[in-house]
């Protein structure tokens, strides 16, 4: 099964992650962007916020999709148990505020990108406004997290839009509750 983890920053997927990881040790845990060698140049790239064309920021991750997708998930989708960190779901979200890019047009070509692989279970981990501002005030902020609260909530609403337009089961968490009921959850689901 291939199921990946979505929130805005801070929303606690890298810690869930981590948990999951030690539920499921014989997974494969990756992430978007930056799991392959190309993506992490592409990641390094795209967090510096030095693309002025939100057009060639949205092609810049679409190329760490199709990387990911051929050099991660394709080998081990039948094997394995997949463990994302984002996906083509972060993908379509982030591209949908944007509106520079159609709808249809950024459907399609996350299609092109993945060859129409997408997980097949979303969590949502899914943050308020003031835990979003507290947790933002607690670290270092990148380009994309220094565009504000504001831009990352409307995010938060653009992910459920996106499973919606890409018909990608989401399953929504209150990611202000504790880790420990969060990560019990997220196995209640995956065990039912
Ligand atoms: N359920 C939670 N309650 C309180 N703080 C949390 C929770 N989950 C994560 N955090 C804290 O919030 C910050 C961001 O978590 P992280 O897992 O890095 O988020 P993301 O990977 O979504 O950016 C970290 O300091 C982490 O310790
Ligand atoms: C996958 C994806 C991420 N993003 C954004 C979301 C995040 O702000 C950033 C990815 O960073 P991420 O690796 O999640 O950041 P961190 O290490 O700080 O948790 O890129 C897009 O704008 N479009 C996309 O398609």
């Amino acid at each position: 099964m291939y199921i990946a983890i979505e929130g805005i920053d801070t929303a606690g997927k890298s810690t869930q992650i981590a948990l999951l990881s030690r539920n499921y040790p014989e997974a494969v845990i990756t992430k978007e962007p930056g799991a392959t060698a190309i993506g992490k140049e592409i990641r390094e790239l795209v967090l510096s916020a030095k693309a002025k064309s939100k057009k060639a920021e949205f092609l810049l991750f679409l190329a760490d999709r199709a990387e990911h997708i051929k050099e991660v998930i394709e080998p081990n989708l039948k094997k394995r148990m997949i463990i994302s960190d984002r996906s083509v779901v972060s993908g379509v979200a982030y591209a949908l505020i944007q509106e520079e890019i159609s709808e249809t047009a950024i459907v399609h070509l996350n299609r092109f990108a993945t060859n129409g692989i997408y997980p097949q279970k979303v969590f949502l981990l899914r943050l308020s406004k003031e835990e979003l501002e507290f947790r933002l005030s607690q670290k270092e902020l990148d380009g994309i997290e220094l565009r504000g609260s504001d831009y990352l909530l409307k995010i938060q609403g653009a992910i459920i839009k996106a499973a919606e337009l890409l018909d990608i089961e989401l399953i929504e968490i209150d990611a202000t509750q504790s880790i420990e009921t969060i990560n019990k959850e997220i196995l209640s689901t995956l065990n039912s």
